[in-house]
Parts: C-alpha cells; sequence; structure tokens
C-alpha cells in the first residue's frame, strides 16, 4: 500500500513539475508528458501552430519533447520581439547535430564572436560583390545564358527542371564566391552538387528532426550513423573549398579583390592556422546550404504557379514584351517598370513559403514582452506561414492571386506582411541575392518559353504536393516548355 502511495506521489510530482511553467509564461496547449505536443503535430507544423495562436494569442507556448518553445504568429509581434527586442532574441539555439555538421559558420552557430564577425563579413561581401557595382547581376545573367541553352534541348518533351535549377543556383553562387562558373558536366561541381543534394535530404530526414529535440540520440544507432554519413557527405564540399582557398591564397593580390574568398582573406587575414581553415570551410558551406536549395526551389514553386495559372503567364509575357522585348536581357532595374511580373514573383514568396516556421532562435537573457515573462534559454518559432495567410491581411489566402499586390493604379505594393526572409539581426543574410536571382530567372524562362504541362502525364502538377524539411519543397514535376 505504501510503495502505490510513494508511485502516486511520484507521478503527481511529475506531472506537477512537467506542466509548471513560470510566473506569466505565454499560454498554450497542453500537451502530453515527456512528449509535450509532439504527437499532435502534422507534417505541416505551422498550421496546428497557426490554429493554436487564435485561442491562445500570437505569443504562445509549447513543449516540444522535453522543450518548451514559444511560437510568435502574427506580424506586430515578430517585429517586436525580433527586431526590438533583438538584443534578447538574436540568437539560435545550440543544436548539436548541425554544430557537428559546421559549428563555425553563419545559419547554426548559437552567437557570439565568430558569428557575428562572419555575418558582419558576409552581409558587406554580398552587397558590394552583389549591389552596388552590378557584378551579381552580370553574373545571374551569364547564368542564365547557359540555363536556358540547357533548355532549349528540351524543347517540346516532358522534363524535370529540378537538377537544372540547382545547377544553376549553385553556379551562380560559385561565381560570386570563388570568381568562377563550372560546366554543369564537370566532376568537381558534380560532387558539389552531390553533397549539397545529400545535406538536402538529410536537413529534411525525421532522424534529424529528432535529434533537435533530443540531442543525446546523436550517440544512439541508427541515430549516430546518420551523423556519421551527414560528415561523410559534407567532406567533398570541404575538400573543394581548401582547394579554392589554396588557389586563391596563392594568387591573392591585397589591391585587387576578385570575389567572397579574397575578401574572406582580406578581412581575417587567414594564415596557415587549421582553426582559419575550418571557419572558412564552415562560412562558405553554410552560405551554399542556405543559399541553393532556397533559391531553387523558390523558382520550382513560382514556375509551378505560373504553369497552372496560364493567365498569369500570359499577362507576365505581355509585360515582359513591352518592356524588354522578346531577346532583351532582363534586368534589376526592369522591375519599375513591371508592376504584373513584381507581384508574381512576390506573390510566390507570399503563397509558397519556404521557411515556414523560419530557423528557431533562442532567448539569450530574460525577456517581458506584452506582459509575458521569457526565460532566458526559451527557444523560439516565428511562423511566417501564418502571416502569409492571416485572413487580416489577406482576402482568401489559399489562392495564388498575383492581383493581391497591385493597387487600383495597376501599381506593385510591396507589401510588408510578406516576409520570407525572417526580420531582426539573422534576417537571411542572402536575400538581396536570393531577390535577384528570382527575378533574373523567372523572367528569363517566361520571356524565352512557353511552359505547359504535360497532357498524357498520368501524374499532373499539383500546388498542394510539396514535403516539409528546412524548407518547403515541391515534389518533382513534369513539365513542357516552347521557344516563343
Ligand atoms: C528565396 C530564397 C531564400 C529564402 C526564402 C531564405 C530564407 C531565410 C530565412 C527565413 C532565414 C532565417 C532568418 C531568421 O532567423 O529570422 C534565413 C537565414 C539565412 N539565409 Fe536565407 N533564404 C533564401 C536564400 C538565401 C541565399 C541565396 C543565401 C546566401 C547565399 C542565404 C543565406 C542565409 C544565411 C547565411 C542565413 C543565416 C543568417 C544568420 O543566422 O545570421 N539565404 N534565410
Amino acid at each position: 500500500m505504501l510503495l502505490l502511495y510513494i508511485l502516486c506521489a511520484v507521478i503527481a510530482f511529475g506531472l506537477y513539475w512537467w506542466y509548471k511553467k513560470p510566473d506569466k509564461f505565454p499560454p498554450g496547449p497542453k500537451g502530453l508528458p515527456l512528449l509535450g505536443v509532439l504527437p499532435y503535430l502534422s507534417a505541416f507544423p505551422e498550421r496546428e501552430f497557426s490554429a493554436w495562436s487564435k485561442k491562445y494569442g500570437p505569443i504562445l507556448s509549447v513543449s516540444m519533447g522535453w522543450q518548451d518553445w514559444i511560437v510568435l504568429s502574427d506580424y506586430d509581434v515578430i517585429i517586436e520581439t525580433l527586431v526590438k527586442h533583438s538584443d534578447e532574441f538574436h540568437e539560435r539555439p545550440y543544436v548539436r547535430f548541425f554544430c557537428m555538421l559546421t559549428s563555425n559558420g553563419v545559419v547554426f552557430t548559437p552567437g557570439g564572436q565568430k558569428w557575428r564577425s562572419h555575418r558582419r563579413f558576409g552581409v558587406g561581401a554580398i552587397r558590394s560583390f552583389g549591389g552596388s557595382k552590378g557584378v551579381m547581376e552580370k553574373k545571374i545573367n551569364e547564368e542564365a545564358l547557359h540555363f536556358t541553352q540547357q533548355l532549349q534541348e528540351l524543347e517540346g518533351k516532358p522534363f524535370q527542371i529540378q537538377d537544372i535549377l540547382t545547377n544553376a543556383v549553385s553556379n551562380v553562387f560559385c561565381n560570386i564566391a570563388f570568381g568562377r562558373r563550372y560546366d554543369y558536366d564537370d566532376a568537381k561541381f558534380q560532387s558539389l552538387i552531390e553533397s549539397l543534394v545529400a545535406l538536402f535530404k538529410i536537413a529534411g530526414n525525421w532522424k534529424t528532426n529528432a535529434m533537435m529535440f533530443v540531442p543525446f540520440l546523436c550517440d544512439i544507432p541508427p541515430f549516430s550513423w546518420h551523423v556519421q554519413k551527414s560528415m561523410e557527405s559534407i567532406q567533398p564540399i570541404r575538400d573543394m573549398i581548401t582547394d579554392l582557398y589554396e588557389e586563391h591564397k596563392s594568387t591573392y593580390d591585397p589591391k585587387d579583390i576578385r570575389d567572397i574568398m579574397d575578401g574572406y582573406l582580406q578581412s581575417f587575414q587567414c594564415d596557415e592556422n587549421e582553426f582559419m581553415l575550418k571557419d572558412i570551410q564552415d562560412f562558405f558551406i553554410d552560405m551554399f546550404v542556405a543559399g541553393t536549395d532556397t533559391a531553387a526551389s523558390t523558382l520550382r514553386w513560382g514556375l509551378l504557379c505560373i504553369m497552372l495559372h496560364v493567365g498569369v503567364q500570359e499577362r507576365m509575357q505581355e509585360e515582359i514584351d513591352n518592356i524588354i522585348g522578346r531577346y532583351g536581357t532582363p534586368s534589376l532595374s526592369d522591375r519599375e517598370k513591371m508592376p504584373y511580373c513584381c507581384a508574381v514573383v512576390h506573390e510566390v514568396f507570399r503563397f509558397k513559403t519556404l521557411a515556414a516556421l523560419s530557423l528557431p532562435r533562442c532567448v539569450h537573457k530574460d525577456v517581458t514582452v506584452r506582459g509575458y515573462f521569457i526565460p532566458k534559454g526559451t527557444r523560439v518559432m516565428t511562423n511566417l506561414w501564418h502571416v502569409h495567410n492571416d485572413d487580416t491581411y489577406w482576402t482568401k489566402p489559399e489562392l495564388f492571386a498575383p492581383e493581391r499586390h497591385l493597387n487600383e493604379n495597376g501599381k506593385f505594393t510591396n507589401s510588408r506582411h510578406v516576409m520570407p526572409f525572417g526580420a531582426g539581426a539573422r534576417v537571411c543574410m542572402g536575400e538581396q541575392l536570393a531577390r535577384a536571382e528570382s527575378w533574373l530567372f523567372l523572367i528569363t524562362i517566361i520571356q524565352r518559353f512557353r511552359i505547359s504541362v504535360d497532357p498524357d502525364d498520368p501524374d499532373p502538377p499539383s500546388l498542394s504536393r510539396g514535403s516539409n524539411g528546412l524548407v518547403y519543397i515541391p515534389d518533382a514535376y513534369n513539365m513542357i516548355i516552347h521557344s516563343r
């Protein structure tokens, strides 16, 4: 009998401990002991969080396994936390698995001096090699030319555009970062692409998700094998970056900074030090991983939306023909004169939120927001999908409707409630590059080709088929192109 009492007391204490939260902690669904809300989440957790935010408010709390998280669900709250309280909200949580892959880069580096100096350098480098001098635009257009030549060879036959887009987007980054582009069948380039594709698969794998919430799994098979495989997948990228670093070091001239790698050598005064080489590798790996699947998947969603909305495609082509002509080279400055095409690209960003829950943050020191107390160490999700589907801003958000971004005079209205790149101190570093690639690649394809569904496809593409890993990617689909 005594044993039963003790057991009941232990269970009662366990439940009290589990469900006890600090005073004024944001409200949220209770969840189950040990598992929290994990059993209630679908493959699209942003949707459950969005539904809960209607009940509990724009700052809600959830237990994900053993960890306490808060979910930010409304535009104003996101700005108030990530931007106005940037000091408290700028860190990423320490995720052991990701830090085993790249600990000294940018994306998953929790915070601190290494992240700060890499971030400052990266933002400045993309700006100087990208924006102001027009180098980025030139390099994207150069790639678009190779890319359209490849497409021409596929004219009239059903094909999947996925690999070509991954090649093109990675090559743009190689060109900006290392001053060179590769032929798509180059062995080194193919090895880079294979590693990147393997890493995207790893990022979307359920074992990766499990290790995020239960870190000690990293040491237990089959999870430890997954860690080992991931480290092996990344090695060819490390080797390639080491070779490029050696090449750059031997031809480096401080008076002629040719690309981001040269800029890195200049900013960090690199020496023979092993530790420094790991920093360089981690920085460029992070940029590749953050910049490839994101930009390529946005283009794939964009092409799918345009292909399935024939009226949108025709209206884009009319505007392109009027402003750029059939054979002119698209430019970023055309955006000012092409409101409809701007609206289409903006709507793609809204309609298919690529990073639905952005990347996680972690509260760096105790903070109170809107009367809620959020203690240091609490993890944070930003529900960008909710902002993009919030019916207080959008009428029928479930529809793809570029016109919603045009005013009554047909002018493009750049709504701040479209925020695919996040906000605050860790806002996407590649936003400028991603916007330029989305514009120049999409416009070039629609200018040159009519894209359509294969009428004989037994499995026609659909806008509702995609999978959620680190980013939301469309399922593979066939398309047919015809030169215009
Ligand atoms: C359409 C394409 C892209 C989308 C939708 C996207 C979205 C995002 C989002 C939501 C974040 C997290 C922001 C936050 O925590 O608030 C992020 C971070 C980041 N992105 Fe992007 N991104 C894209 C393309 C790129 C490109 C092309 C690059 C670079 C080549 C890049 C580099 C990064 C880096 C380095 C970070 C981490 C920044 C940090 O932690 O300080 N992204 N991105």
